[in-house]
């Protein structure tokens, strides 16, 4: 059979578009559903467990593992299937229009409920096959609904990554492809994002806007902050090798700028300020492609957040949760499995902004705050500065932590470009030659307790390593990737590490994504 519809720009000989008719087997990590044909394993997305399909193969070959494809029609429905809220991410109706969907809700066809039941089978299957730890492990509900949530799971994310298309229309990515699709709405992102109006705006001349929306007092979003990313920027997608350094008042590095408005760098002022004048509604600043620099085009490139009676200030595209709930949710686990920390030594891995690093040390512990993008390394320094028993420092944990050389591994685990739901940060920025002075960061001592919340790769073996070797009394681990989650707490427990809490929570409603949250203590000496 000659199969193969490739997105992405590869494609297999012989092409064909094929479609087949499939029954729906089990929910997979990554939001597909398993399906066999002829005994090979498809991958199928826009499905319900259960259901018969009609499929486009998108991904396939004679000798392929695995093929991929997605949902076309749909021949016996699950009775969780529900129209999709989002018409550009609705694979039905693309189908209809002869055109794919974008990413970003792959679980938007499914009912709230049964969304969280498929990512508990997710989670409990990671963690049963990386970490040994069985369903009756994981305490019910497995996947909480954040309170308050909109019943159609719409309007939470407070920070959305867009693409902008050859002609210079707002768009996004469909899945597994390099392709950019214009988008009239984003229903999933609070209502702030919409009313910016990007979708009549001629965005030529940037490659990607980033809007971030602060929580605002009534946790629905105050003023917007874009960051523009001029079209000439080599966009990052290896590991943390963006990050970006102090704000530029007002610069616009205009040095060398021609008559039309475009720099040494190919930064096409004329565009940026053409851009910023057309969304009066939000503060704009914009991302340097060689300096890594943010630089303010109107107000303050930067956004300010609030969690509890603290404030925190997140620049350019400086990570922060994206659920508007998250900060809220994952600080009350945090302080929920630790309990009382006054007095007590804690190490805040991979800390962003501060924000765990400030609920703990406002409740009275020493905190080491280590973040590795310099950005929100210095916002970090900025939030916590009122705050005497904190420390920051930027780096990489690997380093931090100390222990032996890398030895020729990969970059330390910075946050990769994604476009996924934790979008809106800038990378781990540790080159690999830092790490050739290990110990230039060791922390002195083990700790009465770590908190990590890492990137979706997870933790550095180097880290496991060394938190095993040298380990906390007890250890919170926050993670938005059940797999690499999963493993971690496997490598932690063949160490004879006991996991006493695991909670998760649904905080990307109608996507497969989701946070995951363990308590960690280590083996008595
Ligand atoms: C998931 S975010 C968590 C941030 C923070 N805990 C919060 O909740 O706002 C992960 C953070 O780790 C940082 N990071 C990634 N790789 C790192 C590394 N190797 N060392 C230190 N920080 C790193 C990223 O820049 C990002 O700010």
């Amino acid at each position: 059979m000659a199969v193969g519809l490739l997105r992405g720009g590869r494609a297999l000989p012989g092409d064909a578009v094929n479609e087949l008719e499939l029954a729906l087997g089990p929910i997979a990590h990554g939001g597909h559903t398993v399906a066999r044909h002829e005994g090979r394993v498809v991958f199928v997305r826009h499905g319900i467990p259960g259901e018969r399909v009609r499929v486009r193969v998108t991904e396939a070959g004679p000798t392929a593992s695995f093929w991929r494809a997605d949902v076309v029609a749909v021949l016996e429905a699950s009775g969780d299937r529900r129209p999709h809220p989002w018409p550009e991410a609705d694979a039905l109706a693309a189908a209809d229009a002869g055109t794919v969907p974008v990413g970003g809700a792959e679980f938007g066809h499914i009912a709230p409920a049964r969304q969280r039941r498929l990512k508990r089978e997710v989670l409990a299957e990671q963690v049963h096959r990386l970490a040994g730890l069985d369903a009756p492990d994981l305490p019910e509900p497995a996947v909480e609904a954040v309170p308050d949530e909109d019943p159609a799971g719409l309007h939470w994310r407070t920070r959305v990554t867009f693409d902008v298309t050859a002609d210079g229309r707002v768009g996004m990515h469909p899945h597994r492809s390099d392709a950019v699709l214009p988008v009239a709405t984003m229903p999933l992102a609070v209502p702030a994002v919409d009313a910016l109006g990007l979708a009549r705006v001629d965005l030529t001349g940037v490659a990607r806007v980033e809007v971030a929306v602060p929580s605002g007092p009534d946790g629905r979003g105050g003023r917007p902050l874009l960051t523009l990313f001029p079209a000439t920027s080599e966009l990052d997608d290896g590991d943390g090798a963006v990050t970006f350094g102090p704000v530029e008042r007002g610069g616009t590095a205009r040095a060398g700028v021609d008559r039309a408005g475009v720099d040494e760098a190919g930064v096409d002022h004329a565009a940026l300020r053409r851009i910023a004048a057309a969304v009066p509604g939000a503060s704009v600043c914009w991302l340097g492609p060689v300096t890594h620099r943010v630089h303010a085009l109107r107000g303050e490139p930067w956004v300010t957040e609030r969690v509890g009676e603290r404030r925190y200030r997140v620049t350019g595209d400086g990570f922060w949760q994206v659920h508007r709930r998250a900060p809220d949710v994952l600080a009350a686990a945090v302080r929920d499995a630790l309990g009382p920390v006054d007095g007590l030594t804690v190490h805040d891995l991979y800390a962003g902004a501060g924000l765990f690093s400030g609920l703990l040390a406002a409740a009275g512990a020493a905190v080491t705050s280590v973040e590795a993008a310099r950005g929100a390394s210095a916002d970090a320094a900025l939030n916590l500065a009122d705050l005497p028993a904190v420390t920051v420092r930027h780096g990489d944990v690997a380093r931090y932590l100390g222990g032996p050389p890398a030895g020729g591994r990969g970059r330390p685990g910075g946050n990769r470009r994604t476009r996924g739901p934790r979008q809106g940060r800038a990378g781990g920025g540790q080159r690999r030659g830092d790490d050739r002075r290990p110990d230039a960061l060791a922390i002195p001592g083990p700790a009465d307790v770590v908190v990590v919340d890492p990137p979706r790769v997870g933790l550095d073996r180097r880290v496991t390593d060394r938190l095993i070797a040298v380990p906390p009394a007890r250890l919170a681990y926050v993670s938005c990737d059940p797999a690499s989650f999963a493993r971690d707490l496997g490598r932690f427990r063949t160490a004879g590490w006991q996991v006493h809490t695991v909670r998760a929570f649904d905080l990307y409603p109608n996507t497969h994504h989701l946070e995951s949250f363990a308590l960690l203590t280590p083996p008595r000496r």
